[in-house]
């Protein structure tokens, strides 16, 4: 396996406060990590460090994406956000297009239906976010980032704004999604038992400052389901392991 992303060293300071303090992180080609921590730790910041989307002044370390740095927000790395980030004057297919459009790229209109139609969204292409659930909102926000068939994806508490049912429901099409064209994720979740399904990694962070606390491969192998997860034999170890890590990260802080 080849590193897709590493992380060495980062800190990240706002004022005078240390968010951050020295993480370091690698990421294989392909791989699926969770983040998880309690409130508070700085995944987000973590993550937004990753994305670009802090100022410069803020963060220091390396940050490299297949060799090359990390600085900026840049077409490579693609983000989902917690409270969808779309544009309320576009229909659904032109915030999925959205980012196709800013890099004057050719509209991949085969790549565009198949996500409208795996993520359940052609009959509202043309409707505007006003007129959408959350659980479609977001599908929406999902599709605008994998369109761009990003090198690593970010996904910042993607399910946490919708109900039960549907979080559970997306977690399988996204599970499907990256199954079906892998791809390197990173996602931040305060739900361990939506750590566990979606991912081959799971790093528990402490904090602040963050640090990793633990990072442990999954022993449950793709393909995974809820149904599989659960009744799997390690399943419960796996979820006591992270349940403790998640303490001794908080008394830690
Ligand atoms: N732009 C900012 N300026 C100042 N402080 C900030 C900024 N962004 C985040 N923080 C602080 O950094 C700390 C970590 O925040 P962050 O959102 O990364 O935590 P988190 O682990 O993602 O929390 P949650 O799980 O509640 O979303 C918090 O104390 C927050 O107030």
């Amino acid at each position: 396996m080849t590193q897709t992303l590493c992380v060495e060293d980062v800190h990240v300071t706002f004022k005078n406060a240390t968010i951050i303090d020295g993480m370091s992180l690698t990421v294989d080609d392909d791989e699926f990590v969770s983040i998880v921590g309690t409130s508070g730790c700085g995944k987000t910041t973590f993550l937004r460090a990753l994305g670009g989307l802090l100022p410069l002044s803020s963060r220091i370390g390396r940050a490299e994406l297949h060799g090359e740095p990390l600085r900026t927000p840049e077409p490579r790395v693609a983000m989902v956000f917690q409270h969808f980030g779309l544009f309320p004057w576009k229909t659904v297919e032109e915030n999925i297009l959205y980012g196709v459009r800013v890099q004057h790229r050719q509209e991949p209109t085969e790549r565009v239906q198949r996500l409208l139609d795996v993520m359940h969204l052609d009959d509202a292409r043309r409707k505007y976010p006003r007129q959408l659930s959350g659980g479609m909102k977001q599908r929406t926000g999902i599709a605008r980032a994998l369109v761009l068939e990003p090198e690593l994806l970010l996904l910042d508490e993607p399910l946490s704004a919708v109900d039960a049912i549907t979080r559970e429901v997306m977690q399988q099409e996204v599970i499907h999604l990256i199954e079906s064209e892998p791809r390197t994720a990173l996602l931040v979740t305060h739900d361990l038992d939506e750590a566990i399904i979606m991912s081959d990694r799971i790093v528990v962070l402490g904090g602040p400052p963050a640090h990793v606390v633990l990072d442990v491969r999954s022993p449950i192998d793709r393909p995974r389901t809820l149904e599989s997860v659960r009744s799997h034999p390690d399943y419960l170890t796996l979820r006591k392991e992270l349940w403790s890590a998640l303490e001794a990260g908080r008394a830690a802080a």
